[in-house]
């Protein structure tokens, strides 16, 4: 079941066109990846979800209702960004306080845990903490506060890398024993690609990969070999990408991992982050990609 989605959804500010004819939804009890370069228009998607922008035109939808100013929608939506803003004066557990105010299901020894595992002192005021230790508040509120929807907009960036697996670890363990929607924005796709069960990245304002995360990496392969033994087999298929690599050559390829290919070539599938890359490349017309307007002749 859909719990939040957007139907032909545009967004213009002036002239600029944020969002283009955007139509996506995110599943009930699933970990989603909203993917995509700077400016893609990630945040202004879920702002719109969270009611705290509005689209120009299109249909939106949480929880069946429209979510601005809409109390039985927002009470179960969680909205974690980097950029938080905290009034001056407030202590970490002063916004833990406030958050158990506003969520539900707050569990407040879940939050206590975490003050603890992120090493968070609670009575220090949020303007004077370190930028990781302020992306550790949003992450534990966005943890504790087991909304039915919670959007994680890129707030772990600030994290180092051992806190931020901590993060994904915590995340997944919590998941696995209260299932909720889980919407997760990020650069670092490699390092959350494992956690993801659907992605969808937009560029420009626009969809261009909404999709299970296994058959969208069983939707490309990587061939690596001698170039002239890889430039043979890439002739039969769309290919996405090509690297020379001394000699050898490495391409990706559009489809399934064929059940025979020669001996002197390495076939793998794609990882997520190369698709999103390729896929991305492709559609900007970026160098590097071979075949672009072959592959976007053939899209529908
Ligand atoms: N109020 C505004 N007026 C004009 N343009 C805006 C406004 N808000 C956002 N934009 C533009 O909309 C586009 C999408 O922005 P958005 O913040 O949604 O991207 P994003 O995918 O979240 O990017 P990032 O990964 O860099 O955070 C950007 O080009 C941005 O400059």
């Amino acid at each position: 079941m859909t719990v939040a989605g957007l139907s032909g959804v545009t967004k213009r500010h002036g002239e600029t066109v944020v969002l283009d004819d955007v139509s996506l939804g995110f599943t009930e009890n699933r970990i989603h990846g909203l993917l995509g370069r700077n400016g893609a228009g990630k945040t202004t998607i879920m702002q719109i979800l969270t009611g705290q922008n509005f689209e120009t035109s299109g249909k939106v939808e949480v929880f069946g209702e429209h979510p601005y100013e809409n109390d039985r929608v927002l009470r179960d939506v969680c909205f974690i960004k980097e950029s938080q803003k905290y009034p001056d004066m407030f202590a970490v557990h002063h916004a833990l306080t406030a958050a158990s105010l506003l969520y539900e299901n707050w569990d407040a020894e879940f939050a206590a845990e975490l003050v603890e595992e992120f090493a968070l002192p609670p009575k220090r005021r949020i303007k004077k903490l370190s930028r990781g230790q302020m992306s550790a508040v949003g992450v534990i509120i966005g943890l504790a506060s087991r909304a039915k929807l919670t959007f994680f907009d890129e707030p772990y960036l600030g994290l180092d890398a051992v806190a931020r697996h901590r993060f994904y670890e915590l995340l997944l363990a919590d998941y696995a024993e209260h299932p909720r929607t889980i919407v997760l924005s990020t650069h670092l796709i490699d390092e959350i690609s494992d956690l993801l069960e659907h992605v969808t990245l937009v560029d420009k304002g626009r969809v261009l990969l909404d999709g299970d995360s296994d058959e969208l990496r069983a939707s490309a392969v990587t061939v690596t070999g001698p170039a002239r033994s890889v430039a043979e087999f890439a002739a039969d298929h769309t290919e996405l990408h090509r690297e020379q690599l001394g000699g050898f050559l490495r391409v990706t390829l559009s489809g399934a991992i064929p059940e025979r290919s020669p001996e002197d070539l390495h076939v793998e599938p794609v990882s997520l982050q190369q698709l999103v890359v390729r896929t991305t490349q492709q559609a900007t017309g970026e160098r590097g990609f071979v075949g672009a307007a072959h592959e976007r002749g053939t899209r529908s």
